[in-house]
């Protein structure tokens, strides 16, 4: 029946999910970097893009906030991506809700041999979109202050992307070697790598509509410790929700 058809997917992804994360760890402990391709599947794939682009067309992607100078006359350009926060819950996202619940397996499945990390909440998804026409995003360190966040974890959704047409390259320089690491936004393409400081990155100019959906996970104790820190502020860019991994079973039904 088509329930054991599903159940045989599931079952393949979830030992599929075991292999990859040993992949990730060693890629992550190695490079602080790692891609995997192909990731859901092109059917899969689709079902996620055709969500995000109802989101776009639906208006409630907005401006990513800029961070503005002393003045916002000096507000320089940061960047230019659209975004909106989802956590999979929403209507007609179903298939977002997958994503992340993919993303957590395989992070439930490196938390215990990250042995500096102990990974136990994320942020919600952020679903981004870079309208084309120029817009990137400078360089930039997404976790400078040690505010939690110690996996950045992007799905780009872009079917034949070409860079030489349509730009977009994420530009990851990892701190303390002169190699430059450039990942594609390509279709089905996920990307983890350390969101604090060891990981300055930035995307240069798209031609392009570009779209990613991205999850930072969080390291408890640090999490824990800016909490502290951060206690009472007004500070909202600290106070992204933090929510738990959707642990395996709970939807990989
Ligand atoms: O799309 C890519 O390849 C990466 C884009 C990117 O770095 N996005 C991004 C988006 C962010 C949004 C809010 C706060 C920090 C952020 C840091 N980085
Ligand atoms: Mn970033």
């Amino acid at each position: 029946t088509a329930l054991q058809t599903r159940e045989q997917y599931l079952s393949i992804l979830r030992s599929r999910f075991k292999v990859l994360a040993q992949y990730v760890v060693d890629c992550l402990t190695k490079y602080g970097i790692c891609v995997i391709d192909k990731f859901l599947g092109e059917v899969t794939g689709h079902e996620i893009l055709k969500e995000v682009l109802q989101l776009s067309s639906a208006g409630v992607m907005r401006q990513g906030q800029l961070v503005h100078g002393p003045s916002s006359s000096s507000n320089k350009y940061i960047r230019g991506d659209m975004i909106t926060w989802v956590d999979g819950t929403e209507p007609r996202s179903e298939n977002i809700h997958f994503l992340i619940s993919c993303m957590d397996a395989v992070m439930l499945q490196c938390a215990d041999k990250l042995e500096m990390y102990r990974i136990n909440e994320r942020t919600k998804a952020m679903v981004a979109c870079y309208p084309g026409r120029k817009t990137r995003y400078v360089r930039h360190v997404d976790n400078p202050n040690g505010d939690g966040r110690c996996i950045t974890c992007i799905y780009y959704l872009n079917e034949n992307w070409d860079v030489r047409q349509h730009g977009g390259l994420l530009r990851i320089y990892p701190e303390g070697s002169d190699r430059v690491a450039s990942i594609e936004p390509k279709f089905d393409r996920l990307l983890f790598f350390w969101s604090d400081r060891r990981n300055p990155h930035e995307v240069e100019q798209s031609f392009r509509e570009r779209y990613a959906i991205t999850v930072w996970y969080y390291d408890a104790e640090e999490r824990a410790q800016a909490l502290k820190r951060f206690k009472g502020s007004t500070d909202s860019s600290m106070k992204p929700h933090a929510v738990p991994l959707i642990k395996e079973g709970q939807d990989l039904q």
